[in-house]
């Protein structure tokens, strides 16, 4: 079983991220990882094959967007790797994710990015791709990935229950924007805490810098743990 709460591993190289990493190794049950465009563009895909050598459960968060050949080639290549998760971003269109899904393996699961965490109302209209308003967009995008096979959507906490009424119980609503109450917001626009976006129908969370930057990261973890299963 894939642990509900994956750890942003925003890292700038292998040795840090292998630093935070640590106090992890040797526990028998890992937090599952988050590995994003700024690990992977560093160290490549060696250090995701060192990830599932020691046993981690790897989400790939490379939000790919391109033309459907190039997404589709891109998602064979990635599938090799045995990571869990991958993104790409539903605005890529009906033909892009089926391509994805068409190339995907039988084991990774594909998650579609509806509208970023980071981005607030007036951020999404000043982008002129559309009229809609965030959560019309958001479900708009859902049942897009939804119907062209995708596994889930990865969006705000705030829209996770809405997803799920416009798709199904089943499809996937992984959320980051996830801040313990206190925590500042940093760049994220669209927020929850771990519990509330249980609550609110999120069926995994993804949280990094509350953990990263804490001084007891692992205590933060914990605490994230024990909250999303209250
Ligand atoms: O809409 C999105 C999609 C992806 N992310 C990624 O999640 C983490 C969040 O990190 P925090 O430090 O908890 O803010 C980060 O890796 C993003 O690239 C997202 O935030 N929003």
């Amino acid at each position: 079983m894939i642990e509900p709460v994956f750890i942003a591993l925003d890292f700038p190289d292998a040795a840090a991220a292998n630093t935070f990493l640590l106090p992890y190794r040797d526990r028998i049950v890992k937090p599952a990882l988050k590995v994003g465009m700024e690990l992977f563009y560093a160290e490549g895909p060696s250090f995701i094959r060192e990830l599932r050598e020691q046993k981690f459960d790897v989400f790939l968060d490379l939000k790919l967007y391109d033309i459907p050949t190039t997404v589709g080639h891109a998602v064979a290549s990635l599938a090799k790797l045995d990571v869990q998760y991958l993104t790409v971003h539903a605005a890529g269109g009906e033909k892009m994710l089926r391509a994805a899904v068409a190339n995907k393996g039988a084991h990774m699961k594909l998650l579609a990015v509806t509208q970023l965490t980071s981005f607030s109302e007036m951020d999404m209209q000043e982008t002129q791709l559309t009229n809609a308003s965030m959560s019309e967009s958001v479900i708009h995008l859902a049942k897009l990935a939804y119907y062209s096979g995708i596994d889930g959507t990865i969006s705000s906490p705030l829209e996770a229950n809405l997803i799920k009424k416009n798709t199904s119980d089943s499809f996937l609503r992984i959320t980051p924007g996830i801040r313990l109450a206190g925590d500042q917001a940093d760049d994220q626009a669209r927020i929850m805490t771990p519990k509330a976006a249980h609550e609110n129908g999120a069926t995994g969370l993804v949280i990094g810098r509350s953990i990263t930057k804490a001084v007891q990261p692992i205590a933060v973890y914990e605490r994230v743990l024990k909250e999303w299963s209250k």
